[in-house]
């Protein structure tokens, strides 16, 4: 008998040991079904120890181990474990994260949706050529050497046929894509001149970790630069794999990938994708059979034997921070991850998340620039325009209005950027204090003009516009401010002959919407797009030439710290939109601040420059990434309940506060509630990691212990975003 570690994806920050009569080496990393209470749950076997701390005779035995699956490699044991310790989150629910549905759920995945042709690599022919020891493997590598591309199921069937597997780990052979004459790689581009110049410079670097930024502006053609270096790992034999922010932009690379790599096993993963296919994609990545991984946040856990290189997309984009459960940042574990495994690792983006672009310009990481667009001669022209002293229709300049016309009579296209979705922000009554305040939220209803409804977007609580004020029967309610909605009709009444499109959450719900609306606007079948940040992220339309932005003010003042920043990577990227091909274009921008140093630098679109404005900012005002945070938030119905706990939680780091620590007050959250929970939060700083992470490691198992209601929630959040 034999004592089974098991991480069990439940919320308490410990391994539990099983028994087992038949438990072998090998089982290391095998996912293994065990009674939890009265559950049974699935975890995954991360040590085989020679003896528990608990007694044998109230050790239970595991239910089964399955051995159906490949076990996780030791890399993908570390790789959790690291986020389970950095993140001081418990390792079964990081697990739990990190493994796809239906292998949490036991269920069999069959990932041999087909029966490829097997062909031989490069490599192939190789190993065929030198004269090494005979093996079954050799023989079986001649015999498919002579008879050309087979199928995996015949091939099984001849007389070293056990050997396919080993052929196909080692990279001799290959699963063919079928004979299809549109299989063809399309040709290559030339390259720009900046673009081999930073193909040089990670190819001449040594082999192993190297952590690039590479800061490109808008349509430098970063991923031609990505294509390059991955066309290299794999024919060195190795994997790739590349993260990008959003499901939304995963399609377009997805083609352009496939196009270029017709013969590579490509495995896309983002949360868009069923469990099923998520599934199988990660099984088949684990099993060695795919050359390159694309997805979002989460395919950062998937495990890849022979890694070559990793590059993140966007590096600076929000969404690869997850918000909930888990609280990981994607980059931030592909860095550790490339680190790990001693790869390349490259985060490209126009405007650097400001940590990066300081790693870069202290020489942690190397930093490689595109500093001219591929195809248009120059950036877009960026002008500010004034809106104290100019006047407004409808929200709307008359520089701007101008610029839209004169486009329509050019037959470009034309972006108008509103970042809020829906047709105003909140209802207002005229004659009392009534507005449409969430019930449930510390945020005010959208008013949705579409459906008609009044509807939360942070809990998603609707209900029917009113007729009149609920509060005193005023029958002329105002909808208040601007949305994507109201700019829609506004546009469409004043260019009556445009053919105005929307693109925002409302209208794109799902991926199919999504690729619909993209298809209609690369077929030029839009005149005037009015988009929120979807729009803004990596698209390339031919025809679009000027990009409007309104309403952007607001994220100036706002008290969120990083909101500046954001503000800034999102105008540049969104202005980057405009004339990526052989039209000129122009970017126009509506702001009450048009002297504000943000404004001035984007003006000059000099990323660099607002970098160091920032990074002052951040230094002086001892923000990270000059310090560095966790936040321990909590939640409950009543606001007391949650600052009671937290000022219990701070009560206790005093008793331990290194001197490096700062410890804030227990306050409530900027948004106070949500979904009718009270939520407070508790802000632990450091001026050294190493500090705060030893701290927290002490402070953690303790908050377990501390007293707390039955409808008290509470988490950690390292390296928070929204503070
Ligand atoms: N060497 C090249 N020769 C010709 N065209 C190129 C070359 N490199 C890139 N392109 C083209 O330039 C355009 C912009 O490239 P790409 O989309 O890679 O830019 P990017 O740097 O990722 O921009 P963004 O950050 O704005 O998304 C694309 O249409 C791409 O096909
Ligand atoms: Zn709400």
């Amino acid at each position: 008998m034999s004592i089974v570690r098991v991480a069990i994806p439940v919320p308490i920050p410990q391994l539990f040991d099983y028994t087992s009569d038949h438990a072998v080496a090998t089982d290391l990393g095998r996912c293994v079904r065990v009674r939890f209470g009265s559950r049974i749950e699935t975890g995954v076997i991360v040590d085989l120890p020679a003896s528990s701390d608990i007694a044998d005779s109230r050790l239970r035995p595991v239910e089964q181990i399955l051995r159906d699956t490949p076990a996780m490699s030791a890399d993908w044991l570390d790789l959790t474990r690291f986020v389970a310790r950095y993140y001081h989150a418990p390792i079964g629910e990081v697990m739990a994260l990190a493994l796809p549905p239906e292998l949490r759920r036991a269920t069999t995945v069959d990932i041999r949706d087909d029966d490829p042709l097997l062909a031989l690599t490069p490599a192939g022919h190789t190993a065929l050529a030198e004269a090494g020891r005979p093996s079954r493997a050799r023989r079986q590598l001649a015999a498919l050497a002579e008879a050309g591309p087979t199928r995996k199921s015949v091939a099984r069937q001849w007389p070293d046929g056990s050997a396919t597997a080993d052929l196909l780990r080692r990279r001799w052979v290959y699963p063919a894509a079928p004979s299809n004459p549109a299989l063809t790689p399309t040709p290559l581009p030339t390259l720009t001149d900046e673009q081999a110049v930073v193909l040089e410079a990670i190819d001449s670097a040594d082999a192993g970790f190297l952590p690039v930024l590479l800061q490109g502006v808008t349509g430098a053609g970063k991923t031609e630069v990505y294509l390059r270096l991955a066309e290299r790992a794999l024919a060195a034999g190795r994997t790739v794999l590349l993260l990008v922010p959003e499901i939304a932009l995963t399609p377009q690379l997805e083609t352009r990938v496939t196009e270029r790599f017709p013969h590579a096993r490509i495995v896309a993963l983002h949360s868009g994708a069923g469990d099923m296919a998520r599934s199988r994609g990660f099984l088949r990545a684990l099993e060695g059979d795919a050359d390159i991984v694309l997805g979002t946040r989460l395919a950062v856990f998937t495990p890849l034997p022979r890694l070559g290189l990793i590059i993140v997309d966007e590096e600076h984009d929000p969404s690869y921070k997850q918000q909930e459960g888990v609280r990981y940042s994607a980059r931030d574990v592909a860095v550790w991850r490339a680190h790990h495994q001693g790869v390349p690792i490259v985060l490209g983006t126009a405007t650097p998340s400001l940590e990066s672009w300081r790693h870069a310009a202290e020489g942690r990481y190397r930093h490689l620039r595109l500093t001219r667009r591929a195809v248009a001669t120059a950036l877009p022209t960026v002008r500010l325009i004034d809106t104290r002293r100019a006047r407004l229709d409808n929200g709307l300049s008359k520089p701007l209005v101008e610029a839209i016309a004169q486009r329509l009579a050019r037959r470009e296209q034309s972006l108008i950027f509103l970042n809020r979705r829906g047709f105003a922000p909140v209802l207002a009554c005229p004659s009392c204090d009534w507005v449409s305040a969430c019930p449930h939220c510390a945020a005010n209803r959208v008013v949705h003009l579409t459906d008609r409804r009044l509807r939360c977007h942070h809990c998603g609580f609707d209900s029917p516009i009113p007729i009149a004020c609920p509060e005193c029967g005023e029958q002329d309610l105002q909808p208040l401010g601007r949305g994507t909605q109201k700019l829609e009709t506004h546009l469409a009444e004043r260019f009556p002959e445009a053919r105005v499109l929307r693109v925002d959450r409302d209208v794109a719900r799902s991926r199919s919407d999504w690729l619909a609306l993209l298809a209609k606007i690369h077929a030029g079948e839009a005149d005037i797009l009015v988009g929120t940040q979807m729009m803004a992220k990596g698209h390339d339309f031919e025809r679009l030439t000027l990009v409007g932005v309104v309403g952007a003010d607001a994220a100036l003042y706002a008290s969120d710290f990083r909101a500046p920043e954001r503000l800034f990577q999102q105008l540049m990227q969104v202005g980057g939109r405009a004339g990526r091909s052989h039209l000129p274009g122009e970017v126009l921008i509506q702001t009450e601040f048009a002297d504000h140093p943000l404004f001035q630098c984007l003006k000059r679109q000099d990323a660099d420059g607002y970098a160091r404005l920032a990074l002052d900012e951040r230094r002086q005002a001892g923000f990270p990434p000059f310090t560095f945070q966790a936040m321990l938030g909590a939640d409950a119905p009543q606001l007391e309940e949650a600052i009671a706990f937290l000022q219990r939680a701070r009560d206790d780091a005093l008793s331990d506060l290194p001197a490096a620590l700062m410890l804030y007050d227990a306050v409530p959250m900027r948004m106070h509630r949500l979904a009718r929970r009270e939520r407070a939060q508790l802000l632990i700083e450091s001026t050294e990691r190493a500090a705060l992470q030893q701290f927290l490691g002490r402070w953690m198992p303790r908050l377990y212990r501390l007293p707390a209601g039955r409808e008290l929630r509470w988490r950690i959040d390292v390296d928070p975003l929204d503070v």
